[in-house]
């Protein structure tokens, strides 16, 4: 049965939408890639409204919202499946050690304790602590039992999870989500939700980075019977979040690394350091555990929630510092909107599209899927006729979760001059340029001021890594590429063509080394488009590693000598779950629309179009060549036979 609602993400988020789906009546199913690598795990479950200082009112009042719902909701959930949340109205006190300035927000209840008031309330904190605010209407809830209790309510109210299955695209058709691609294919729903946490903008453009936190626990020594302390610390740099089963949690580092795993000797140090400072005892605790996580930060540190550019399309993330305390109400907002279509009027404090000016490429979300290769389509054939002309539907290059109307991608290299290549982009009707990482750094000849050349508010950028010859050099070239690209205006653009080439005669990569490399990269959240030999089982591997497309090569880069790999190229297309998009070595538009054919997804051709006598000119039928290749594709090639078969009909001839 096709599901009413189809969730991406296992988190506190998508799980506590999935439940209020499920009560007001709806089919919903659970897609996670990984439950146990969800940022729900690795809080504190603090529940800190008030001890936060959110200066921003909207958010203060969708935290009080969801703080107050806080009781009830755990009860429901505690009462569908007899499991406790470890949901605890315990207050939280935030000691401080130099008089405070005035609060900025001051509407939140809170206490001032000067010093022998909190040594009385607290005893035991560090001696330069001068005295404290009390927030007695904070708590925390233990955030791990609360995910264990909400996939079990869910599975109890018969919501389907399906854990281990990674959504690798959004597939979108005339402005509708008609799918989600996976591992284990295509699975489509009648309504999609996006609760994906730090990793979201792998699947649209959206403003989202991980802003990683290391935390250790602690346990209460045996012989101190009763717990010695019965409500949060909120310190500088620190919290310390006791639990009732005699655990104390502490936490947390804000780093912004990307995906970087571990914990790190600096990380708990500092961590260690501002604890022993705060509540000194602490320093001969055992030490329980030590992890790390994964925050969705949005760069105003709010939300995204509500509807998307598809109507049957919500989002859910970003929720950054306090996606705990905010998963009661988000989940009431959500599950309103997609069930009920009621926008409770919050809401449009955390649309998506407050990011529109600042985000070039949130004008992609708006991009529908045509048949047209680019911008630039005045063209005098029958190409122009929209593709319902046809009664063929292309859903668009889809890559990283992101659509592009044009199946070509162009480079910069190699053009007389700059004006010709901005010339030929255009005429290319491309909307993908790659652009070399290390040439653009080091202002290398007919790379100067090529940044500023393009307007990358219409085209998205593709950092390659050219020049590097081991994965090392590959992975902090990809690195530079991000600064890149976000310097660029382009915030949200983590693509990288990955190329690892060590030999200078043929250009032929490593695929080791590319291999290595992916894997990384990936790690670190980057969209990776590697460069490889037309080998369909190291295609396999890299797609397997979570990389967005592979690019095989048709021959050596700037050969020009055509499609050569054909046989393996028809392989990997074959086997392929993510585009396939052919690279290097086509020499004329006929060789591009013969990979077309073939079932690529698209094309990157540089030198045919940069070398040519008349560039744009070529730039144009490379543009054609892509469309016509592409529709043929669609349409379906007639079979080849051994023997002619007339095209007239053999009967009712005249006979002599
Ligand atoms: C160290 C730390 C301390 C924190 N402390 C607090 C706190 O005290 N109080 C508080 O309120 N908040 C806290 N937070 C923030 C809070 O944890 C997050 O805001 C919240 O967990 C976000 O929930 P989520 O469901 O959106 O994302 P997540 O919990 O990260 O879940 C997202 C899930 O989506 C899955 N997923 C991602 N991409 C795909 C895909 N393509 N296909 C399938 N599945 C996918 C992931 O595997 C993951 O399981 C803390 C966070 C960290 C890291
Ligand atoms: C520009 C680029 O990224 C290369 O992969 C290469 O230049 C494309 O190959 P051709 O130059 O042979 O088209």
């Amino acid at each position: 049965m096709t599901s009413d609602v189809l969730i991406i993400g296992g988190g506190v988020i998508g799980l506590a939408c999935a439940i209020e789906l499920k009560l007001r009546g709806a089919n919903v199913t659970v897609l996670c890639r990984d439950f146990s690598a969800a940022a729900s795990h690795a809080a504190a479950g603090m529940l800190a409204s008030d001890a936060e200082n959110i200066p921003n009112e909207a958010m203060l009042s969708l935290c009080w919202r969801s703080r107050a719902l806080y009781p009830e909701w755990t009860a429901k959930l505690e009462k569908l499946t007899g499991l406790s949340t470890g949901y605890w109205p315990c207050g939280i006190l935030a000691p401080v050690y130099q008089q405070p300035e005035t609060r900025t927000n001051d509407q939140s209840p809170a206490y001032w304790l000067d010093k022998s008031a909190i040594e009385l309330y607290q005893p035991g904190l560090g001696a330069d602590v001068i005295g404290g605010w009390w927030y007695p209407e904070d708590g925390q809830v233990d955030n791990r039992a609360l995910a264990q209790v909400l996939r079990n309510a869910a599975q109890s109210l018969g919501v389907e999870l399906k854990d281990g299955i990674k959504v690798e695209a959004i597939a979108q058709q005339q402005g509708q989500v008609i799918g989600v691609q996976t591992n284990t294919g295509l699975i489509r729903a009648a309504h999609y939700l996006l609760a994906a946490g730090a990793w979201a903008n792998e699947l649209l453009p959206l403003p989202i980075r991980p802003r990683k936190g290391q935390m250790l626990s602690l346990q209460v020594p045996e012989f101190l019977p009763e717990l010695p302390l019965t409500r949060v610390l909120f310190g500088e740099n620190i919290y310390i979040v006791p639990r009732r089963n005699r655990s104390i949690i502490l936490g947390a580092t804000s780093e912004d690394v990307g995906f970087t795993p571990h914990n790190t000797p600096g990380g708990i140090q500092s961590l260690l350091q501002a604890a022993i400072r705060l509540y000194p005892q602490l320093e001969n605790y055992p030490i329980q555990e030590l992890w790390w996580g994964f925050r969705p930060a949005t760069p105003d540190e709010l939300p995204i929630l509500g509807n998307s550019h598809c109507p049957n399309l919500t989002l859910a993330t970003g929720h950054y510092r306090n996606g705990i305390l905010l998963a009661p109400v988000t989940a009431t907002l959500i599950a309103d909107l997609i069930w009920s279509q009621t926008a409770d009027s919050l809401l449009t404090n955390f649309h998506y599209s407050r990011f529109q000016s600042q985000a070039s490429t949130t004008s992609m979300l708006t991009h529908s899927a045509n048949f047209t290769n680019g911008n630039r389509t005045n063209l005098s054939t029958n190409l122009s006729l929209p593709s319902s002309e046809f009664h063929i539907q292309d859903s668009g290059l889809i890559i990283a979760g992101k659509t592009f109307r044009s199946r070509l991608m162009t480079g910069t290299g190699k053009y007389r001059s700059i004006e010709e290549m901005q010339r030929s982009v255009v005429a290319s009707g491309c909307q993908i340029v790659t652009v070399a990482v290390r040439r653009v750094q080091t202002k290398a000849a007919g790379h100067e001021g090529l940044a500023e050349a393009l307007d990358w508010s219409k085209i998205w950028m593709l950092p390659n890594t050219a020049g590097c010859q081991t994965a090392e050099d590959a992975i902090r070239v990809a690195r530079l590429g991000r600064e890149m690209a976000k310097l660029l205006g382009q915030e949200d653009n983590n693509f990288v063509k990955l190329e690892v080439i060590p030999d200078a005669k043929y250009l032929l990569p490593d695929p080791i080394g590319t291999l290595q490399a992916a894997e990384q990269l990936v790690k670190e959240g980057f969209a990776v488009l590697p460069y490889i030999n037309a080998d369909p089982m190291l295609a396999k591997r890299l797609e397997e590693v979570g990389c967005a497309t592979v690019m095989p090569l048709a021959a050596p880069i700037g050969s020009g000598q055509g499609l050569k790999t054909t046989a393996n190229i028809q392989i990997i297309i074959e086997n392929a779950n993510i585009p396939v998009v052919v690279d290097a070595g086509i020499g004329a538009p006929s060789e591009a629309s013969e990979a077309m054919e073939l079932g690529a997804d698209a094309l990157l051709i540089n030198s045919a179009i940069a070398l040519a006598q008349n560039a744009p000119a070529m730039a144009y039928a490379m543009n054609l060549a892509t469309v016509a290749g592409r529709m043929a594709y669609l349409a379906g090639r007639m079979p080849i036979k051994d023997y002619a078969s007339a095209s007239s009909p053999v009967t009712g001839t005249i006979t002599a």
